[in-house]
């Protein structure tokens, strides 16, 4: 049995529920037979990927649900094995370069020319061309972003490279200029309210527009985690309740268990028990920009006006630093430790004041 996410994702560019004229653009680019290298951008839960895999699906038939998973070997420079995961149809090849840290160049350069040279296509179908997809280009190093770039110029003749992310501010301009980007845009409440529903049919079930709302207003308008909250609120309680309270994800109440820590006493040895319990999020999976939103906006809301503006400046600060850096816990760590010195010397100061 599998979950309603992944149940009700739409298989082809003809069946997504939003978003239509784009989809009705791919379709075009599509049935002119050739495409560019293109890059499709967005943030968490818009549906880039279901866009991929159903542009997939267009070009090359439902083959291309046939999928396996292999594993790949290759050599460091210093002549040590490594592996990374792919899955694969006899058409195209997807990858998580990023999955391989420093190394992610030898994997982009490796794994374009390997596949460029032995993949054997189809002969009867029409396409002459494979494609490669690349998710998570925008945390790959700057070394592996400039390789993909003389790699994808080479190999054009024989692939073509679909390139998924989060932020294209870290793609390379390089890479940027070389393909066509598509925006995927995160749904709107509507939009979602709208899928919701209709998976609720589907099912057989009856969902109250007002519970609909407050689901999407509490998912970030990240359309799995909505499908998921849905999911989870149908095992609490059915029938339907619009009282009923939305389940939020563990993780999401850990980060406000942290957020209270934080807020609650701000020594070091507090800063080290909200390590430990960040280090906790990240050994889970958490991606760190994930935490970082939420830590945010937990504090946030528990801070008086007058030092929210001071505590957003240190933030945009190191969100920068954590997305340009490789150890990421330094920058949440070091988020926490400024902002425990800012909320302790407002605190000192409020009562200084009283008193
Ligand atoms: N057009 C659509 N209609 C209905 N459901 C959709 C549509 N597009 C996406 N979904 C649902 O939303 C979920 C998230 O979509 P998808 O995995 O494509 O997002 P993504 O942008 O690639 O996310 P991430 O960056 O987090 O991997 C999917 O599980 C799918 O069920």
């Amino acid at each position: 049995m599998s979950l309603w996410a992944d149940k009700y994702r739409p298989n082809s560019l003809q069946k997504v529920d939003y978003h239509q004229d784009q989809a009705q653009h791919l379709i075009n680019l599509v049935n002119q037979g050739d495409f560019p290298h293109l890059l499709f951008y967005g943030p968490n839960g818009a549906g880039k990927k279901t866009r991929i895999l159903a542009l997939l699906r267009q070009l090359y038939g439902p083959g291309v649900e046939r999928l396996r998973t292999e594993h790949m070997n290759f050599m460091t420079p210093s002549n040590k094995k490594f592996e990374i995961m792919t899955v694969a149809s006899n058409y195209h090849i997807e990858v998580n370069a990023s999955d391989a840290g420093m190394y992610d160049r030898i994997v982009v350069m490796e794994l374009i020319k390997t596949v460029a040279q032995t993949h054997q296509l189809d002969s009867t179908k029409q396409r002459h061309f494979k494609v490669i997809l690349l998710t998570e280009v925008d945390r790959l190093t700057k070394e592996a972003q400039q390789a993909l770039r003389r790699t994808m110029e080479k190999y054009m003749a024989t692939c073509r490279i679909i390139l998924c992310a989060n932020s294209i501010g870290q793609v390379i301009p390089a890479i940027r200029s070389r393909c066509l980007a598509v925006r995927v845009p995160a749904p709107t409440h509507e939009d979602i309210c709208k899928i919701l529903k209709t998976i609720c049919k589907k099912e057989g079930l009856t969902l109250p527009d007002e519970l609909a709302l407050i689901i999407s207003q509490n998912c970030e308008r990240n359309l799995r985690r909505a499908i998921l909250m849905l999911e989870a609120s149908k095992v609490k309680q059915y029938p339907f309740d619009v009282k009923q309270s939305v389940v939020v994800p563990d993780w999401q109440l850990y980060i406000g268990d942290t957020a209270k820590q934080i807020l609650s006493q701000q020594t070091p040895g507090k800063l080290l028990e909200v390590r430990s319990m960040l280090y906790e999020l990240i050994v889970h999976g958490i991606p760190t920009n994930v935490i970082f939103k939420f830590l945010l906006k937990e504090l946030v809301k528990n801070c008086d006006i007058s030092l929210k503006h001071d505590i957003v400046e240190i933030a945009s600060f190191y969100e920068h630093s954590l997305l340009k850096g490789n150890k990421t816990m330094f920058h949440l760590e070091a988020f926490v430790a400024k902002f425990m010195l800012l909320y302790s010397k407002f605190m000192e100061e409020s009562l200084n004041g009283i008193f």
